[in-house]
């Protein structure tokens, strides 16, 4: 019989503060990230937004201890998935693949060649679908799978979400349970859902199904969760100066404590694991918010991480997927403008890149372009109407 593997995908995050401003150009030079117009526009702007927000980026990762525990709760996950397999009779090796730092993708690929895998059953740790994270991670797989002949001979198939798996509702409701319990007037605690934005655009015009699934998936969890109280499903991490998915997070609460609720039991929801967006915006940023505001309590409800029920849900989604026809990459929801996705150079600290350099260069001159266009209303970016 052949060797199967598992490929949990996740998003990555900064080790130490050096790692925060590569990670952030890694994350920025994905067309999936930042929608251009031009592929040839892309390293540069992620050279000119990592290079504005690495300082303000770095503060927050200082304030959870300077790296972000991503990778080190992946690869717990990872393991109490392997012995919980195990357990079940299924001995298979697991893989852990970020998109922007490592371990990358690329480097879980690499390790998948050399162990000889036949079979590759791919989970991305989000439970919601969205072009920008588990979909791109699936269109940088179909890259390396279709420019790779070795990798050709692998079989895979993709769990594309899982946001109405029940092991995971179950999850979610044993713990926001938990959090209501511990509140003053349980009945009457307000279960906060925060779950991460996307630009209205991805949903609205690219046909991203990811405020479907997350309405879909925060109903879902108050029916298991099967008490009296009342709900809202909210977005954070807003990026940049357009619209994002809504209600915003910071407006939600206030809403809130304007209308008289008094505890707040908060639940992030479209992260499986603790990182810069629950342990720095929620339980300080937010929670600021909500006490300026009024709100008594703010109990927020923790990440499943390696939670036994969790990590039994995401065994028992494995072995389903093992069971059930292929899923192909290209089967997966693909945003209906025609992005390409094109070969990314990795930034790494103490790497020789030319590519800096240039792209440095590259913003510096399109900056100066814009500045002089604005101040006399003529030139080459007035002439093709991206201007004026
Ligand atoms: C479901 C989860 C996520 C979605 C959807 C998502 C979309 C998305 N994110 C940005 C910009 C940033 N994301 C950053 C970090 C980050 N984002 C997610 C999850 C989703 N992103 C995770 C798990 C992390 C890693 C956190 C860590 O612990 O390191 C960051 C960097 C942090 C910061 O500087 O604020 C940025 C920037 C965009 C633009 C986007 C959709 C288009
Ligand atoms: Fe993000």
């Amino acid at each position: 019989m052949g060797r199967t593997g598992v490929l949990l995908l996740n998003l990555g995050g900064p080790d130490k503060l050096e790692d925060v401003r590569p990670f952030l150009y890694n994350l920025f030079a994905d067309p999936e990230i930042i929608r251009l117009p031009s592929p040839l526009l892309q390293a540069p702007l992620a050279w000119l937004i990592s290079t504005l927000r690495a300082g303000k980026s770095q503060e927050n990762y200082k304030k959870i201890g300077g790296g972000s525990p991503l990778r080190r709760i992946t690869e717990e996950q990872a393991q109490a998935m392997r012995d919980r397999l195990k357990e079940m009779g299924h001995d298979v090796s697991i893989y852990v693949g970020m998109r922007y730092w490592h371990p990358f993708t690329e480097e879980a690929v690499a390790e998948i060649k050399r162990d000889k895998i036949d079979k590759v059953i791919i989970l991305p740790l989000y439970p919601q679908f969205s072009i920008s994270t588990s979909g791109s991670s699936f269109r940088l797989l179909e890259q390396l799978w279709n420019s790779d002949p070795d990798l050709k001979q692998v079989e895979y198939t993709v769990i594309p979400s899982w946001y109405d798996f029940p092991g995971y509702l179950q999850t979610m409701a044993q713990l926001i349970g938990k959090r209501i319990d511990s509140t003053e007037d349980p009945d009457n605690a307000h279960v906060f859902f925060s779950a991460h934005g996307v630009p209205v655009s991805y949903v609205e015009e690219a046909g991203d199904p990811y405020r479907d699934e997350m309405e879909a998936c925060t109903s879902a969890i108050m029916k298991t969760l099967n008490r009296p109280n009342n709900y809202t499903l909210a977005y954070q991490s807003r990026v940049g100066p357009v619209e994002w998915l809504q209600p915003y997070t910071d407006e939600a609460i206030e809403d809130l404590a304007e209308k008289g609720v008094a505890e707040l039991v908060v639940v992030p929801v479209s992260f499986v694991s603790e990182h810069i967006e629950t342990l720095e915006e929620i339980d300080m940023e937010y929670r600021e918010v909500a006490e300026e505001a009024g709100i008594k309590n703010f109990a927020r409800v923790p990440a499943p991480d390696t939670d036994p029920t969790f990590i039994q849900a995401l065994s028992d989604l494995v072995l389903q997927a093992m069971d059930s026809p292929k899923i192909a990459f290209g089967d997966t929801i693909r945003p209906a403008e025609n992005t390409k996705l094109y070969p990314q150079e990795k930034w790494e600290w103490g790497m020789t890149n030319s590519a800096e350099i240039w792209n440095g260069r590259l913003a510096m001159v399109g900056l100066l372009a814009i500045i002089y266009e604005m101040l006399t209303g003529h030139g080459l970016l007035h002439a093709i109407g991206l201007l004026g």
